[in-house]
């Protein structure tokens, strides 16, 4: 969609169109081709809203639009999964010396995540077939696999007929097999012909066994892979961000894109792969040794499950770590993705620096230590192969025909009076037929034997990816539950001094307040998994802020500014005191970076509203646009349906005015707006702050611009000793426009100052040379 516009329907046209869309049945399709107005309808409203608080996603597919029913994971499924990925409690030690103890180990654990890039490397390095695997992949099963009568148990089955109906097929064809040698032997042409004819009747129904599997295995892929992913989102995009929460409160897992979007479809394919690899050649060992136990007899066939498992003995202790290897693997890409999806975020600021050539290194060290860490594993491997194919290959075909020998060579008694009677040709022809179909059973158990060790190897690797699942999901869950990783306060610190540990937040948070208010709330910037706890920014601030107080944050740079809004937003917990809030529609926050979203030009406005929520008419829009001195923006973009990568088409001042439309579209009580004009030339900025205070709106500014002061009642200083605040309330009611003429006039009485400063800059000089101290002294 990148900078592409569409052609601008007339307005009718489209809320023809977004009628038909909307009307379109759930899980109904629109015959394609769409007509232009419809493709725009379709784009432009993501989904249909039902009245049950469900939604349906409209998604475009090859000129086509389908309606397909989204429902959230309901609150009561995660609350019965909870148990399954919670962490352990921690030991409670009886006495105060293993307290200590105790305490020291938790801080050497935390610093060894910490220095291992967080606890899913950490966790990598535990990973194996074990009864741990065997417990997170059952905690996983609950989400791939909710209830017996859901799809993918029906999918099961099926795969599994399939699975069985193939295995009768290769004992068909290993019988027909020996019965063609057996005419080819005894010149039958007829019984010949017959036989070929029977191969190719078998191959029909075999190919398309064979592509079933396939289809069926991909398919379990993907519904699995569906099931995994909107769980995770469920629990990632939820009203309480926990994606903001995992990427700057918690340490444990990083770059969760990786997870979600790359290893969640990797296990997937491992495990519905790892499904066909062992019920497959499981089936096929135990069907086709009840043949083979036919032609071999019973001792035969204790010889044969005696040569398996010593082969699996050594090829157990021959097989590497492969479950470690892949989730080191897994976690390495993720460093790869996440150093280049940053270099997208940032592509203007390194392109202005000239950068590429460090960024270059710093993708191409990432890359380095994935190719590094690839390379070892295919080293190892090469050993692995070998034995596995010396084992499985020959060892075993040798010991099969020892075993097929035998009743040949050393046939009983009674079966050997029994051949004397028989023609030599007719002994030689069954002799060859059973050898040939013997023979064929014991490639095949060979090829199965093969397949399932090749299997113990996909099963390792899914014990790496199910233990990267497992800690997102954990570590989701926990957050969503609000808990964090927790360090005993360290020993060292004095009994006044405050410790702020995100797994001790002792701080109320009310809702639906009238006022935004703060009792002796610290403002601390969380420091996840480090020692010495939070960094407290701002002591205890107390602040009540009614409808009609305007207040602006001002202090020097890093001082915390940002973080009262953080704190506002509970994106940052209130580690003590009390927080008053209005409900949250009641409240905007405007951010330092302007952000825009994917979408038409209507999006940007009504952000984070979606189009079926728009409350506006395109004229009230225009409206707004024309508050923020947007207006000509409409005409110049192609209308408000049209759709492009906002940030490459709109320059910084733009964007920062999107977002105070943002603001007057929303109408909030409060809005807080942290450096949102900065970019913004002051006589615009003055008319959009007068616009917003016009519709009511409480403004909380953060800003170091004191021509805002004009625009406030109120001044929050932040920067005192010892990290402590000011309140200061600022003359008149705030409403002072400021103009250029304003600007112009009061820049006027300031320069005929000028002159009186530069006397006196004249008088200290002459006051401090050398004479003039002399002579004072
Ligand atoms: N995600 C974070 N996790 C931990 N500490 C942070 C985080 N973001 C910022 N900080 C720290 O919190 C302190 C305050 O940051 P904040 O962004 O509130 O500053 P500010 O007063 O708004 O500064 P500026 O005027 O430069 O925007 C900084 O010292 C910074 O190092």
């Amino acid at each position: 969609m990148a900078n592409r516009t569409l052609r601008t329907a007339a307005p009718p046209a489209l809320r023809r169109a977004a009628s038909q869309v909307a009307s379109l049945a759930p899980g109904g399709l629109f015959s394609g081709p769409l007509s232009d107005a419809q493709l725009e309808a379709a784009l432009e409203q993501l989904y249909v809203q039902n009245a049950d608080g469900s939604h349906d996603l409209l998604v475009p597919h090859r000129g086509r639009i389908s309606r397909v029913p989204i429902r959230a994971t309901r609150q009561a499924v995660f609350d019965a999964h909870w148990p399954h990925f919670k962490l352990a409690p921690p030991v409670v030690e009886s006495s105060a010396e293993e307290q200590v103890k105790g305490d020291e180990r938790r801080r050497v654990e935390a610093r060894k995540v910490r220095e291992e890039g967080g606890q899913a490397a950490a966790a990598a390095k535990k990973v194996g077939v074990n009864k741990e695997f065997f417990r997170q992949l059952r905690a996983i099963m609950r989400i791939l696999i909710p209830n017996a009568r859901g799809k993918e148990v029906f999918l099961l089955i099926l795969h599994t007929g399939f699975l069985v109906l193939r295995t009768y097929l290769s004992v068909l064809v290993a019988r027909l097999d020996g019965m063609i040698v057996r005419d080819l032997v005894t010149a039958n042409g007829r019984g010949f012909l017959r036989g070929l004819g029977l191969w190719f009747a078998l191959a029909v129904p075999s190919t398309y066994t064979n592509s079933m599997i396939r289809y069926l295995q991909s398919k379990l892929a993907i519904g699995f892979r569906t099931r995994l992913t909107r769980y995770a989102h469920d629990l990632y995009l939820n009203n309480k961000a926990n994606f903001y929460r995992i990427i700057n409160l918690d340490g444990r897992v990083e770059s969760a894109d990786q997870y979600i979007t790359t290893d969640i479809a990797r296990f997937c394919e491992t495990l519905s792969a790892l499904y066909s690899n062992i019920a497959k050649p499981s089936l096929d060992i135990i069907i086709f040794n009840v043949q083979l136990s036919k032609a071999i007899g019973g001792r035969g066939l204790f010889g044969l499950f005696c040569s398996y498992y010593l082969t699996g003995k050594v090829l157990r202790a021959a097989a590497p770590a492969f479950g470690k290897l892949a989730a080191i693997e897994a976690k390495l890409e993720g460093d790869f993705r996440g150093a280049h999806g940053r270099l997208i975020t940032n592509a203007e600021e390194v392109a202005f620096y000239n950068g590429s050539a460090i960024e270059e290194s710093i993708l191409n060290r990432a890359f380095k230590r994935l190719v590094k860490h690839v390379g070892s594993i295919y080293r190892v491997r090469v050993a692995y192969s070998m034995t596995e194919d010396f084992v499985l290959k020959y060892a075993w075909s040798a010991a099969g025909y020892g075993l097929i020998a035998m009743p040949y060579l050393f046939p009983a008694a009674g079966a050997a009076a029994a051949a004397k009677t028989q023609s030599a040709d007719v002994g030689v022809a069954e002799r060859t037929e059973g050898y040939v179909g013997s023979r064929r059973l014991l490639l095949s158990v060979s090829d199965a034997g093969s397949r399932l060790m090749a299997s113990y190897k996909d099963l390792a690797e899914l014990a790496g990816f199910t233990s990267r699942i497992y800690v997102l999901l954990q570590v989701l869950h926990s957050l969503d539950r609000g808990q964090y990783q927790s360090l005993p306060r360290p020993a060292d610190l004095a009994p006044g001094q405050p410790f702020y540990d995100l797994g001790d937040i002792r701080g109320t948070v009310r809702h639906g307040s009238g006022d935004v208010a703060l009792t002796k709330v610290p403002i601390v910037a969380p420091a996840p998994g480090v020692e010495r706890g939070g960094e407290e920014l701002v002591k205890e601030l107390t602040l009540r802020i009614q409808p009609g107080m305007h207040v602006l944050i001002s202090g020097p740079n890093g001082v915390g500014k940002t973080a009262v809004a953080r704190v506002l937003a509970e994106l940052w917990p209130a580690f003590d005191g009390t927080l008053e809030l209005p409900d949250a529609k009641d409240t905007i926050f405007l951010p330092q970076r302007a952000y825009l979203t994917t979408g038409s030009l209507k999006e940007q406005i009504i952000y984070p509203h979606a189009v079926p929520q728009c409350s506006k008419t395109d004229d009230e829009l225009m409206e707004i646009l024309q508050a923020v001195h947007l207006g000509y923006v409409v005409e110049r973009e192609g209308g408000f349906q049209a759709r492009k990568t906002w940030t490459d088409v709109l320059s910084g001042g733009e964007r920062q005015r999107f977002a105070f439309a943002r603001l007057l579209y929303h109408q909030p009580r409060f809005g807080i707006l942290d450096e949102t004009s900065s970019a913004v030339s002051t006589d615009v900025e003055g008319l959009m702050y007068q616009a917003a205070k016009e519709r009511g709106i409480t403004l909380i500014t953060i800003s170091h611009r004191p021509s805002l002061m004009r625009y406030h009642t109120h001044l929050l200083h932040l920067g005192g000793e010892q990290n402590t605040w000011q309140l200061e309330e600022l003359g008149g009611d705030g409403s002072e426009a400021l103009s250029f003429e304003d600007e112009i006039r009061e820049l006027e009485a300031n320069l005929k100052d000028v002159e009186q400063w530069q006397a006196r800059v004249d008088e200290i000089k002459r006051e401090l040379q050398p004479q003039a101290l002399q002579a004072g002294a």
